[in-house]
């Protein structure tokens, strides 16, 4: 697709994944500011999806199909609408048709009201199964659903693979302050929060206010002693095996406690310094999903970094809604990788060890 000489690639899909992403988020701020329980649903796999989920995943695929008119449209997100078209859910289908014509009837750009019939039909445009060719846009509507729903910190994904490669990522990060995480005990700074991370491949990688600051370019830190890194990991404990991180942490000789957040958040926050490492080890058997990961890895890519699995392979997005990946996933700057990789791939043999009978 040719596109106006001068314009770096894929500078209509990020501007239109950006529009996309700041609309979401008004959404999710306002039903977390008064967000109330009959808002939250239990799903078939026993995590959280509330009404800004699927509110999200609505106004998210209405802006890409507005702004983005070329081309067949295909996305892979987490929410579908089986649960809303079952007896019983009148009601929240109601409250999510609400939120999302009230967010578009106050950003104005686009003179639309949906019925509920739009409604569900936006959240299944999110079918797809992706894979290796074609374009197809990936979206976590709401990354960190327990975190939103706790009121911390939570994130709207979006990112673009082209060829099995992801070529583009927004994250929203509505709850992280906007300078740095330092302050994430929510100490009143007078910080102001929200971040819009991006980055488009060969581009770099940038962050401004979700209101639309102009965009700064960001880059990860450039520590190179373990012993001066901190690292990220999920809030939930059940997200990742903290005896085993913990382990790897004295290993490398990290001094510094983990910073736990919820969702991609991590990702931005790696991206533009705060910490050191973001590492992540769910429980045997659990797989992950592309969108948990697409936007985050490259923000942190193209600030710098590097994203690799424990065997030290890049992740593969390129197989479907899961990822092709072996144990865990680390994001660090390259001066830590081989080292923070050593460490883990030797924690990985003691268990093993440990675990194998004798
Ligand atoms: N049991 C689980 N183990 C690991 N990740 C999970 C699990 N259940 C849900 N997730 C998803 O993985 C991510 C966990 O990351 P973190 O703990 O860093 O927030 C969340 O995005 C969550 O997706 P979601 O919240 O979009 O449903
Ligand atoms: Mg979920
Ligand atoms: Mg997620
Ligand atoms: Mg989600």
């Amino acid at each position: 697709m040719s596109r106006p000489a001068g314009n770096p690639p894929y500078a209509a899909e990020l501007g239109a994944a950006k529009k996309a992403v700041a609309l979401a988020a008004r959404l999710c701020q306002t039903v977390q500011r008064e967000i109330v329980q009959s808002d939250i649903q239990s799903k078939a796999d026993k995590t959280p999806v509330t009404v800004a989920d699927y509110g999200s995943q609505v106004l998210v695929s209405l802006v890409l199909n507005k702004e983005i008119t070329s081309g067949s449209f295909s996305m892979v997100a987490e929410e579908d609408s089986e649960d809303l078209r079952k007896d019983g859910a009148e009601e929240i289908l109601e409250r999510i048709t609400d939120l999302v014509n009230k967010t578009l009837a106050e950003d104005g750009s686009y003179n639309i009201s949906l019925s509920k019939e739009a409604i569900l039909s936006a959240i299944d445009t999110g079918k797809s199964e992706g894979g290796p060719s074609g374009r197809h846009w990936v979206l976590d509507p709401i990354d960190g659903t327990k975190g939103f729903v706790r009121g911390g910190q939570y994130a709207i994904a979006l990112a673009l693979l082209d060829e099995g490669r992801v070529v583009l990522g927004v994250l929203g990060c509505p709850n992280l302050p906007f300078t740095s995480t330092s302050n994430l005990s929510g100490s009143s700074s007078g910080d102001q929060t929200g971040a819009l991370f991006s980055a488009a491949i060969g581009c770099g990688a940038e962050v401004q206010s979700l209101d639309g600051s102009p965009p700064q370019k960001i880059s990860v830190c450039t520590i190179d002693n373990p012993a001066n890194a901190s690292f990220f990991e999920s809030y939930e404990g059940a997200h990742t095996m903290r005896d085993f991180t913990g382990s790897v942490a004295e290993k490398l000789g990290v001094q510094a406690p983990p910073v736990r957040i919820d969702s991609q958040a991590k990702y931005g926050a790696l991206a533009r310094g705060d910490g050191a490492i973001y590492w992540r080890f769910p429980h045997e058997g659990y797989r992950e999903t592309i969108w948990d990961h697409a936007a985050g890895s490259i923000v942190v890519t193209e600030a710098g970094g590097v994203v690799k699995d424990a065997s030290g392979n890049d992740l593969d997005f390129s197989k479907g809604r899961f990822l092709d990946r072996d144990t865990g996933i680390i994001a660090t700057n390259k001066q830590l990788m081989p080292s923070v990789l050593k460490s883990v791939q030797e924690a990985i043999k003691e268990k093993k060890l440990a675990s194998s009978p004798l």
